[in-house]
């Protein structure tokens, strides 16, 4: 299949995605980053006449993609303070069984899942490649927003996790040293081996504790962020929107699980030009 190829698809997932999980009746709209977000913005202008509702974006790209749009962007901290975003719109670089995501190819990790956790519904875009049974199938590397100071500190401890060649991220083409992001920070991309999902540790599959090399997704995500100097780490896992909407009803939510970061449904454009929606329940359409 051709690069075009791979737009189309793209295209068709984001035109599927905004047609399932889009109203023009929402206030308020989250706007990941990436190529693929740039279909849903697409898909977005077509339905809504309503000039109204307010799209947060998730750094430079991303608000350039809403502004060119006509659409018109909200800084994430104007939102009033409690209100939710009624969905949120992002790609993935990989994504796994269970609907965790790797995300931070575009090096906009913590602003994503700033907006992510911020929504009633998160909802993942992508084509057929990042549609994989584990995290780290495909996908090579785990990237980690660090602060700069931090960075050779940061390196020793994800090595000692298990980490076989972390490394900072260089700027493409005209940049040399490392890429800074959005909030001035360098990315490290960190290989692993292929994460376990919690249904492989629960099958016995390991403990996913980090021994002999087996890390289980969210294990390792907790472990990685307790590293001073991490501001964020591109694993999005644990709880997704609707999970956590379901524990503040019970009484049962902390102000740390007051939103999602696990998508509620992921839609991938196929080879062969149809759609595959994988849903939190473990649906596939
Ligand atoms: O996480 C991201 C940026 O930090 C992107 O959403 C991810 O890299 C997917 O990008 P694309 O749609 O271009 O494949």
């Amino acid at each position: 299949m051709t690069d075009t190829g791979i737009e189309a698809a793209k295209r068709k997932a984001a035109i599927r995605a905004v047609e399932e999980h889009f109203s023009p009746d929402f206030s308020y709209v989250g706007i990941g980053s990436g190529t693929t977000i740039i279909y849903v913005v697409e898909a977005i202008k077509e339905r809504s006449t309503n000039p109204n509702i307010l799209f947060v974006p998730t750094g430079y790209q991303s608000r350039q993609v809403v502004t060119h749009a006509g659409l018109t962007p909200i800084a994430f901290d104007s939102l009033p303070e409690g209100k939710m975003l009624d969905v949120a719109f992002d790609g993935a670089d990989e994504v796994d069984e269970d609907l965790n995501c790797i995300k931070g190819g575009g090096a906009c990790l913590f602003q994503e899942k700033l907006v992510a956790e911020r929504a009633k519904k998160f909802v993942c875009v992508a084509d057929y490649r990042k549609d994989q049974p584990r995290l780290l199938t495909n996908w090579p590397t785990i990237p980690i927003e660090v602060a700069p100071i931090s960075i050779n500190t940061v390196l020793r401890s994800l090595r000692l996790l298990g980490s076989p060649n972390p490394h900072v991220r260089t700027g493409l083409l005209a940049k040399a040293g490392p890429l800074k992001t959005d909030q001035d920070f360098f990315i490290i991309d960190a290989p692993f081996p292929v994460l376990l999902t919690a249904k492989d540790t629960a099958s016995g599959l390991g403990a996913g504790d980090g021994t002999g090399g087996k890390w289980e997704v969210e294990r390792l995500s907790k472990e990685i962020n307790q590293i001073t100097g991490v501001l964020e780490v591109g694993l999005f896992c644990g709880l997704d929107g609707v999970q956590a909407e379901a524990l503040r009803e019970q009484g049962l939510g902390k102000a740390s699980v007051l939103g999602g970061q696990k998508p509620v449904a992921v839609y991938f454009g196929m080879q062969d030009g149809s759609v595959k929606v994988r849903t939190a329940k473990g649906g596939i359409k």
